[in-house]
This record gives C-alpha cells, structure tokens and sequence, in this order.
C-alpha cells in the first residue's frame, strides 16, 4: 500500500491518529485520516469540502486532495490476493517491552495492510500474541542473559537464517519500537538492517533502533529507502552525534534539513509538536491538532502507521519490482503516484 505524494510526505501525525477516533463513521473516519495525512488538514475544512475536497497541505502547499487519495490508495479487487494491500514487518519487542511493538504491528494492520509480523525475543513473544490473533509473531531475538557466550555466533546464525526465510517478501520494515538495548540483541539487528538494505526494504527506524543506528551512523546513511522517527531525546542524540551540536529550535528546518543531508539523504521525521519531515532536499511539516495525551505508544502507532504509507514499497500495485541503489531510486515504478494524465501528485501541488 502506497501512500504518498510528491517526494517527502509520507506524514502521518499521530495528531490525525487521534482525529480518527472521534469521526462518526468508519469510512469517514478513514477518510479523513488519509486526508489529514496529507497535510495538516482540519476536521472543520475537511467537512466542509468533503464534496469535491481540496486540502490545503503543510506549509500552505494546496494539494489536490482528491485526486491524490484516488491515486494513493489501492483498489480492493477480487483479483488481488492477500498480501498485496501490504505485508510488513516490526523487529522489536523484548523482556520489557511489549506494548510498543504491539502498537506499531496493529497500526499497519488497521490502517489497511494484509499482514503484519513481529520479530521479537522468545520472552515478548506469547504476550504479543496474547495481544491480538492478528499478528503474526516471530520469537527468534535472543538477549545476552539467556545465552552463553560460547553460543553467541551460532545463535547469530540461527537468528538471521530464520529471517532470511521472510525478509525479501516485506514490503516495509520497521526496526526499533520496544527493542530495548541489550548489545547482543543489537549486533543481530545490526546485521538485520544491512540484510534489509541489500533486499531493497525500506526500513523505518524508531525507539531503540534509534539508538542503535546513532552509535552506528552507516547503518543507514545514504540509504534512500531508510525513514527515521526521533522522538526529542532521540532527535538531541541524532543531532549531537551527527552535526555535534545542540538542537536549534528556533532554525528548526534547517537543522532537520541539514540532519537529513547529512546522513546522506535519508528521511527524518522529527516528532514534535509539529512534526517535521525532511529529506535533505525539502522540509515539510505538520501541526495538525490532535489529543493533548503525550502517553506512552504515540511513537509507536506513528512508526507503525508510516510503515505502509511509504511509497517506497516494494511493489507498486501493479507489481513493478523496485530497483534502489545507495545513491537514489534508480527505477520507481511509482504509478499511484499518477493520475490518468500522467501527472504525478508532486504535480498537483
Ligand atoms: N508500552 C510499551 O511497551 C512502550 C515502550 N516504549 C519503548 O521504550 C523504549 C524507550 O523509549 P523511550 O521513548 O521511552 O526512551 P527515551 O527516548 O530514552 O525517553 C525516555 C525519557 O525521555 C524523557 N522525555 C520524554 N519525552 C520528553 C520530552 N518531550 N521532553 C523532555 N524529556 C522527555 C523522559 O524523561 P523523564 O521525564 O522521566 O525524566 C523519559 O523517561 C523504546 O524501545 C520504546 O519503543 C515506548 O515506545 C513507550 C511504550
Ligand atoms: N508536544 C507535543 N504536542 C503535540 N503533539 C505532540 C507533541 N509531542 C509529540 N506529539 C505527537 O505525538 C506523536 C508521537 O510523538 P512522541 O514524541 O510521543 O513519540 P515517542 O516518544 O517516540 O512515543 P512512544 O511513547 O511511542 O515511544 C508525534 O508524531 C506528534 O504528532
Ligand atoms: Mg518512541
């Protein structure tokens, strides 16, 4: 499921998430989520245009809401088969947390995947599936307390063996929410990532992937398919390791925009507030209203809601594989991208 326009608005606040949970009917409410995502959208304006919908997009871009939900979201057809609205991936979920890769998991599946996994240690496992019958959980990491050190490179082997078996069908993962910090569990899904990246899989990285992946800025730097979401501890840390400086709030775009030039081009969306999205090129934001709660999992439901909307996916629709090289999408085949004119929705702004 390819949810985007233009180049740099795979955005969807968690301020909309909660926007959803009060519209009266479940296809409104859909609606609207999906037109909030698009850009700062107020439920007043969004009832007010709903007829032939125009929205008006983070920084005062006008979109052409219509025709960019018509173009983003995929046709249920009795010919598709199950997996083609999205089959995605969380790796994450430990001893201590299990709430986060929950939310992230069952985000993706309510906002309109077919199937979503969860890779996690053996201990979060039966609780994850105590949470829902509708994920389909993994319970292969392991953490230092439960091995020797003398089996540490089997384990290894046998942790990416079982992944090797399902990373090339996913469309998109998400690495990080509820991961925790446990060295040897992050030497796996250092090596998790790198495997990823060979496949072409976009990867979002959240919570203590985050924390992974600034200790070890290769990781993802230069890779165009890697979408980062730090909270404000997570963004300070990205900040000081990688422009060794302090957040600077009042030129908040530029520091962003400057963070994501300099990881090589990759996506930050710097949860905030507002939201700022950036890819080293523009800067997007959104500051759509939402709930005042700032409890725990919001991150997560964000994280696991971009899981599908990246446009980056590996299929579009109409099954054209996708080839990505480090330096930039060499071939999208990005179709829901256009109208019947051809016209991609960038075009529309
Ligand atoms: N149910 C679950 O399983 C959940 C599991 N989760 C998982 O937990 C893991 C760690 O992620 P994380 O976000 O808790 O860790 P981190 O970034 O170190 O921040 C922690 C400290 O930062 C502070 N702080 C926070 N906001 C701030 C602000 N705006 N401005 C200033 N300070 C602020 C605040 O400090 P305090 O106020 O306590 O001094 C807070 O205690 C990760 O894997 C994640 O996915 C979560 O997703 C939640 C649901
Ligand atoms: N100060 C704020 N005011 C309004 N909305 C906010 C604020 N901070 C965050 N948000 C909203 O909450 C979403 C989640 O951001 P948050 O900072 O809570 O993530 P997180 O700390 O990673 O959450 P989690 O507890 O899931 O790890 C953001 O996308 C944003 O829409
Ligand atoms: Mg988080």
């Amino acid at each position: 499921m390819l949810i985007k326009y233009g180049v740099n608005h795979h955005l969807p606040p968690y301020n909309s998430v909660i926007g959803c949970l009060v519209a009266p009917s479940s296809i409104l409410r859909r609606q609207q989520f999906l037109v909030r995502i698009l850009g700062g959208f107020s439920s007043q304006t969004y009832q007010n245009r709903v007829g032939g919908i125009r929205s008006v997009a983070a920084c005062g871009v006008e979109a052409d809401a219509e025709s960019i939900l018509r173009a983003i979201t995929p046709a249920l057809e009795s010919s598709k088969h199950k997996g083609q609205a999205g089959k995605i991936a969380v790796v994450g979920g430990c001893r201590e947390y299990t709430g986060a890769p929950y939310f992230a998991a069952i985000s993706a599946l309510k906002i309109g995947a077919d199937l979503s996994h969860v890779f996690c240690t053996k201990d979060a496992a039966p609780v994850i599936k105590g949470y829902s019958p509708e994920l389909i959980v993994h319970p292969i990491l392991e953490e230092s307390y439960s091995i020797r050190d003398e089996d540490k490179s089997c384990v290894t082997q046998r942790v990416l063996a079982e992944i090797d078996k399902w990373l090339e069908r996913f469309d998109c993962l998400v690495v990080g929410p509820g991961l925790g910090r446990d060295p040897f569990l992050l030497d796996c899904v250092n090596e998790i990532i790198k495997r990823a990246q060979h496949l072409n899989v976009p990867i979002i990285v959240d919570g203590d992937g985050l924390f992974l992946v600034t200790n070890c800025l290769d990781l993802v730097s230069g890779y165009p398919l890697a979408v980062l979401t730090p909270n404000v501890n997570e963004y300070k840390r990205l900040i000081d390791k990688v422009l060794n400086c302090e957040v600077n709030d009042r030129e908040a775009n530029q520091q962003v925009q400057f963070l994501a030039k300099q990881m090589g081009g990759i996506t930050i969306l710097r949860k905030g507030k507002s939201d700022l999205i950036s890819d080293g090129d523009i800067v997007k934001s959104v500051s759509t209203y939402g709930s005042p709660r700032r409890c725990g999992g919001q991150g997560d439901i964000l994280s696991g809601s971009v899981l599908i909307m990246d446009p980056r996916a590996k299929y579009s629709p109409q099954g054209h594989h996708r080839e990505v090289t480090r330096a930039g999408i060499s071939s999208p085949s990005y179709s829901l991208n256009t109208d019947e004119r051809g016209l991609s929705a960038r075009e529309h702004l």
